[in-house]
């Protein structure tokens, strides 16, 4: 992990180590490859947290939801948990820029210190890996088998992903939520509440979770005991945080918006190497 002190951008992975790691898993046959830890994967955890994201950058609603993972608990309890950063090279829904992978996971170990910092003197391990899996059903089979000792994953994730995780459109050719079946048995969905209408308000986003409580989604497959796997949290921020809204500050040169929304780490890398946003 970087040590503080020195340039953000220095301290971060070497872009052309990261580079040529991930040209090497493109042209092999894995699915998935780990590229950095905090904590040697010798120490056996139980529960294993996992925020997938495009990490585009990566943003304080991403730490946010990290960090929830952690908040109260105590160093021993910690000892039996990982998180999981992981970029997801193909995407359900987005193609692969404006920012390359390889600057995109520079970052993502800049914001692993970052979320260290914050939780600190809490210590618990981090990995980053990437993975060509853009289904959390596919993405969490391989996470089985990556991690033997594991008997929960529990994804991170925001409402947004949650209604995508639900929607039968990503589930061809019966288009039926039916294949989620092993997932819910196997893992839970920790999802922070969206800020902004398009998501409904707090009561639109609580009623879509009633529904599936009360069985009427079961037509589409989707079963209500689902919902006890699925736990909602509070929003830490006030104002509506985007991967999306940082890049425009960044072409805008909008400081206190950046301030506002960046980690530390992650502001000072971007404020050396703007334009990964800015260029094209
Ligand atoms: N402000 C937020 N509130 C709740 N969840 C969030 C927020 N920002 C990101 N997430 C969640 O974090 C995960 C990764 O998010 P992602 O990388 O797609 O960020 P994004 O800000 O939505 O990206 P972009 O703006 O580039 O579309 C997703 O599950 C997403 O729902
Ligand atoms: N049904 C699904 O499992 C499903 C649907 C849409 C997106 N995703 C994934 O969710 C993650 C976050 O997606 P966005 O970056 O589009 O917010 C990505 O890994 C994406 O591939 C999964």
């Amino acid at each position: 992990m970087p040590i503080s002190g020195e340039s953000a951008t220095a301290m971060a992975l070497s872009l052309s180590l990261l580079r040529s790691e991930l040209s090497s898993f493109t042209a092999s046959s894995a699915s998935l490859r780990l590229i950095q830890s905090t904590a040697p994967l010798t120490v056996a955890a139980k529960t294993l947290f996992v925020l997938d994201s495009s990490f585009n950058p990566p943003t304080r609603a991403h730490l946010n939801i990290a960090l929830s993972s952690f908040k109260g608990k105590s160093a021993e309890s910690v000892k039996e948990e990982r998180l999981l950063l992981l970029l997801a090279t193909q995407n359900a829904d987005k193609a692969p820029k404006p920012a390359p992978f390889e600057e995109r996971l520079s970052m993502i170990s800049m914001f692993a210190s970052d979320i260290l910092s914050s939780l600190a003197p809490l210590s618990p391990a981090i990995d980053i890996a990437v993975t060509k899996h853009a289904k959390f059903l596919d993405k969490s089979e391989e996470l089985t088998k990556h991690y033997p000792d594991v008997t929960e994953q529990v994804y991170l994730t925001g409402f947004d992903t949650l209604i995508r995780i639900l929607d039968t459109r990503y589930y061809p050719v019966a288009h039926t939520l039916e294949p989620l079946e092993s997932f819910f048995r196997n893992n839970r969905i920790r999802c922070m509440y969206r800020l902004g209408d398009r998501w409904g308000g707090r009561e639109g986003q609580d009623e879509y979770l009633r529904n599936i409580r009360n069985g009427s989604r079961e037509a589409e497959g989707c079963r209500k005991e689902w919902a006890e796997r699925i736990e909602f949290i509070g929003n830490g921020n006030n104002t509506p945080v985007s991967s999306t809204r940082v890049r425009e500050a960044i072409r805008n040169k909008e400081e206190s918006v950046l301030h506002e929304l960046l980690t530390e780490g992650v502001k000072s890398w971007l404020r050396e190497r703007d334009d990964v946003y800015t260029q094209g």
